[in-house]
């Protein structure tokens, strides 16, 4: 009998982390077979399900990636990004499918990532939701059907210990703008005004963050005209929608070559 591909979760104790250990022991598909936090973290050494709060599943939290990454098909990873550097490169060796669900990552942390792509399957995506993946193609549609009388604006909000704006998904939505428009992001992208800031220059492709309480996650990409405005919106209410993309593309992965990949490529659109 084959053996269903065993995962290890990084970061096992955060949010994400707990939500993908929930999700993959019942799973039908995947095995849990590794669950790591960084030296020194309570839970090093102890049964994650214990951890957690509830029954034993028998895996203990380590702080060895590599040890766990050598039995595992796969690595879920949803941490910060210069752990997901390491991570990649220890993923790699180990030639195990690389999920990356980290966001805030700069240019020099997607340089890591292809170099590890060399030799083993990476999956990332600022979000790994089927909505906001159908959300950016529609994105991408609607900017370029629109000229740039229609001023591009993306809102977002998110809880009040997010780290990083505008978020991986704002990100992934205004390069699906820019995109769609037949422009380069960067020299398009506004972020952050505050004070004397002048009028809005045609053509940029502005962000607004918000942060508080335990907001899932809000994005708003607003086609702003002269006398018309459209805005296309997704709200996530469930952190288990991360949960089932990460999963599928764990799984998706372990028939692929190895390679840089998103969640469009995991989804087909
Ligand atoms: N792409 C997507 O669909 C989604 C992406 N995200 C992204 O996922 C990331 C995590 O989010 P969230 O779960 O809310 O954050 P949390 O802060 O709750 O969890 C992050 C976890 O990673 C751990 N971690 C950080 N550095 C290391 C390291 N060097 N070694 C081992 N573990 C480490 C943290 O441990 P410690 O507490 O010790 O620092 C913590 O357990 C963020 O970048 C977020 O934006 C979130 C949801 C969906
Ligand atoms: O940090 C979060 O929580 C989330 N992060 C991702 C992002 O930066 O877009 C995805 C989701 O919105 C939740």
């Amino acid at each position: 009998m084959t053996q269903l591909p065993g995962i290890t979760i990084t970061g096992a104790s955060g949010r994400m982390g707990q939500m993908l250990v929930k999700g993959i022991t019942a799973h039908t598909g995947a095995r849990l077979v590794g669950c790591i936090e960084r030296p020194g973290h309570a839970w090093i050494g102890k049964d994650i399900g214990l951890c957690m709060g509830g029954a034993a599943l028998g895996v203990t939290v380590t702080d060895d990636p590599l040890e766990a990454f050598a039995v595992s098909q796969a690595v879920i990873d949803f941490t910060a990004p210069a752990a997901t550097v390491e991570f990649a490169a220890l993923a790699a060796q180990a030639r195990a499918v690389h999920v990356v669900g980290t966001t805030g990552l700069e240019p020099q942390h997607h340089r890591k990532l292809d170099l590890a792509a060399h030799h083993a399957v990476i999956i990332q995506a600022g979000n790994m939701s089927l909505g906001v993946n159908l959300l950016t193609r529609l994105t991408q549609k609607v900017a370029a059907a629109l000229d740039a009388d229609w001023d591009i604006e993306i809102i977002e909000a998110h809880h009040r210990m997010k780290v990083d704006a505008p978020s991986g998904t704002a990100l992934m939505l205004g390069e699906a703008a820019a995109a769609g428009r037949g422009i380069d992001l960067a020299t398009a992208k506004q972020s952050g005004r505050d004070g004397i800031t002048g009028a809005r220059k045609r053509g940029d492709i502005g962000f607004s963050a918000i942060r508080g309480g335990d907001i899932v996650g809000e994005h708003d990409v607003l086609f702003a005209a002269d006398g018309e405005r459209i805005v296309l919106r997704h709200l996530a209410t469930d952190r288990s929608i991360f949960v089932r993309g990460a999963l599928k593309a764990a799984l998706w992965g372990q028939s692929q070559k190895p390679g840089r990949y998103d969640m469009m490529d995991v989804l087909g659109i």
